[in-house]
């Protein structure tokens, strides 16, 4: 078998061009309202439980004061407000328990939407966008970092619960005596640039750990791809290397994040009692005056204790830090722009004629097809030739809308292919590759793969037939049902694999780019043929690097720099176009028509990414 093998010297984080900071900020808030909203419900149940909990902890140092007060002395009364004290802490554990029981589905529910998002914006958007992200980082876009940005309403929730038992304290304390508030509000200023120095800290050291991990699981997933050249150039060692060489700043990032906690945490733990012990001494002051109760001392004492309670609130601030941050990874690939449709269908009994008119695709900041216009008639046979980098398989790719042109128009039998609805387009427009991959469970369901009611066995057999799959096919232990994934295969069965899933789900327009270039001569000569008595009748586009393909199509399409050079019968360029001989350099030997093995090397391309 021949996987794929994308072994490039391309660095994830260093390539693809991203989405400006503020874009994609305001693309995590979207993707963050909306999590909220799928679960609004039970995101309000978790803030009313989370507030009706911190209510409960605000009210119990008032209850518990008033319970002491009545004991000392001995007031009838003191048996309920015992019984009350219990209730109020019996009430504040059940919601905390509830809160977080709730806590947990909503993150899962959230999580669960911002990646079934994300995964739908990867798979419906062209092939190059998607491509914008080395594979491993789209992982962790949509795994871990959608895990951490799903965690936000919830922390939203929680922080906003968090705020309730501080702000209350200080009321409470005001109440209780005013004194005693308005020594803890002097050493209020401490505490929130403490928080302000939190929450700026950690955003940026989040940030940086995230992307560091990002770039970390792109170069894992590369270098996954491409194993096999790595073992061939013996360079396992520096690729190791290379992946683990951000580990130290992914190390240094981490530190820093605790560092940044535990310092806030220290010295709010070193603010804290100096704040307890100021109140303790004007609450004492206060008592010996006989302005308060020692139950309203305990309780004031309590409260400066709640509105200082700064971990619960940096501790939820940090939350939402982090899955904002986190969010922002995810947002870039729900900003993957999305190759719409529209409500039209192809007229019935259509012959497939296929019209690109000035047709630019850019790509990278240049136009790699320019003003490209063409006219191919239903049911012909073309061969799109070129040298290598001419523009073939971008020709391909916009003939059988896997992207759209950036300026021009592609209409088939005369309908824009973009005003297509998704089903229309790819009932009639099927697609084969040089390295397809293969889906499905066993062999014959790779062959049925693709959009629609699944194709009986004959057609499976059918298909397999023509792409000179089925005697290999009926070889493997259980022939159709053999599974995918105890079937060795090799790269030329693979390929007649693909073959046979574009040929079983053939529509009016096919499009072949390089489908046969690891096939023998006389297979894909057999599966040429196949595909003219076999198939549904219809529009061929064939990528081709092999002479015969050209000698026998109707129209040759010849390509160069992104531009056609010419088009016409293969016999008329060859006799006319030096120049167009010399696509076919290795054949030079050949005359036009003639049957020696006419291929040239294979040009590796990948089903994705153009
Ligand atoms: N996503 C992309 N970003 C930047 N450049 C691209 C991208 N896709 C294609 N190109 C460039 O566009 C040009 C045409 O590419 P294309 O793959 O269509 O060539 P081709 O004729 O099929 O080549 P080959 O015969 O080698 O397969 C090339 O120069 C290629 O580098």
């Amino acid at each position: 078998m021949s996987p794929p093998d994308a072994a490039g010297p391309a660095d994830a984080a260093a390539g693809p061009a991203q989405e400006p900071e503020p874009a994609l900020a305001r693309g995590a808030d979207r993707a963050l309202v909306a999590a909220a909203r799928h679960s609004a419900g039970r995101t309000a149940a978790v803030l009313g439980c989370t507030l009706a909990a911190a209510a409960a902890a605000l009210a119990e140092p008032a209850v518990l004061g008033r319970t002491l007060d009545l004991l000392l002395r001995a007031d009838p009364s003191g048996p309920a407000w015992t019984l009350l004290c219990a209730a109020v802490i019996a009430a504040e554990v059940a919601l905390d328990a509830a809160a977080a029981r709730l806590t947990g589905e909503v993150d899962g529910r959230s999580t669960a939407l911002l990646r079934r998002l994300g995964l739908a914006r990867l798979l419906g958007t062209a092939p190059h966008h998607a491509a914008r992200h080395a594979p491993g980082e789209s992982a962790a876009r949509l795994t871990a970092h959608a895990a951490e940005a799903g965690k936000v309403p919830t922390a939203v929730a929680h922080g906003v619960a968090a705020l309730l038992p501080p702000l209350g304290a200080v009321a409470a304390l005001f109440l209780i005596d005013p004194w005693t508030a308005l020594t803890f509000l002097l050493g209020l200023p401490l505490l929130v640039l403490l928080l302000r120095a939190f929450t700026r800290d950690t955003l940026t050291s989040v940030s940086r750990y995230q992307q560091v991990q990002l770039a970390t699981a792109g170069r894992l997933v590369e270098a996954l791809a491409g194993a096999r050249t790595i073992a061939a150039a013996g360079t396992a060692d520096r690729e190791r290397a290379r992946i683990l060489a951000r580990l130290p700043e992914l190390g240094a990032e981490g530190r820093r994040m605790w560092q940044v906690y535990g310092g806030t945490t220290a010295r709010s733990s070193a603010l804290m009692p100096m704040l307890l012990y100021a109140v303790l001494a004007v609450g004492g002051i206060r008592l010996s005056a006989g302005a308060i109760g020692v139950g309203e001392l305990l309780a004031a004492l309590r409260y400066a204790g709640l509105a200082a309670g700064v971990g619960a609130v940096t501790g939820a601030l940090a939350g939402v830090v982090r899955g904002r941050a986190a969010a922002r990874r995810t947002a870039a690939v729900l900003a993957l722009p999305p190759l719409g449709h529209g409500r039209a269908d192809l007229p019935d009994g259509g012959p497939g004629t296929l019209e690109l008119r000035d047709v630019t695709v850019v790509r990278g900041g240049s136009a790699v097809l320019r003003e490209v216009t063409l006219l191919i008639p239903g049911g012909s046979t073309v061969a799109v030739v070129g040298r290598s980098g001419a523009g073939k398989t971008l020709f391909a790719a916009v003939a059988g809308r896997l992207t759209d042109p950036d300026a021009g128009q592609v209409l088939l039998d005369g309908v824009p292919l973009r005003e297509l609805t998704a089903e229309a387009l790819r009932r009639e427009v099927g697609h084969a590759f040089d390295r397809p991959v293969l889906f499905g469970g066993t062999v014959g369901d790779a062959i049925g793969f693709g959009a629609g009611p699944a194709p009986g066995p004959r057609a499976v057999r059918a298909a397999a037939l023509a792409a000179g799959a089925d005697p290999f096919v009926r070889r493997l232990p259980d022939g159709y049902a053999t599974p995918l994934a105890d079937a060795p295969l090799s790269g030329g069965e693979v390929q007649r694999l693909g073959l046979a899933r574009a040929f079983c789900h053939a529509g009016r327009l096919l499009v072949l780019d390089d489908a046969t270039s690891s096939l023998d001569t006389v297979t894909a000569r057999e599966v040429e043929r196949a595909l003219a008595r076999e198939i549904r009748p219809g529009t061929r586009i064939v990528v081709a690097h092999r002479l015969s393909s050209a000698v026998r199509a109707d129209l040759v399409v010849w390509l160069d720099d992104g531009r056609i050079r010419a088009v016409g019968p293969h016999t008329e360029l060859w006799r006319r176009e030096p120049a167009y001989r010399k696509v076919f350099a290795t054949d030079a030997a050949t005359a036009p028509g003639t049957e020696k093995d006419d291929r040239q090397p294979p040009s590796r391309k990948q089903e994705a990414g153009r």
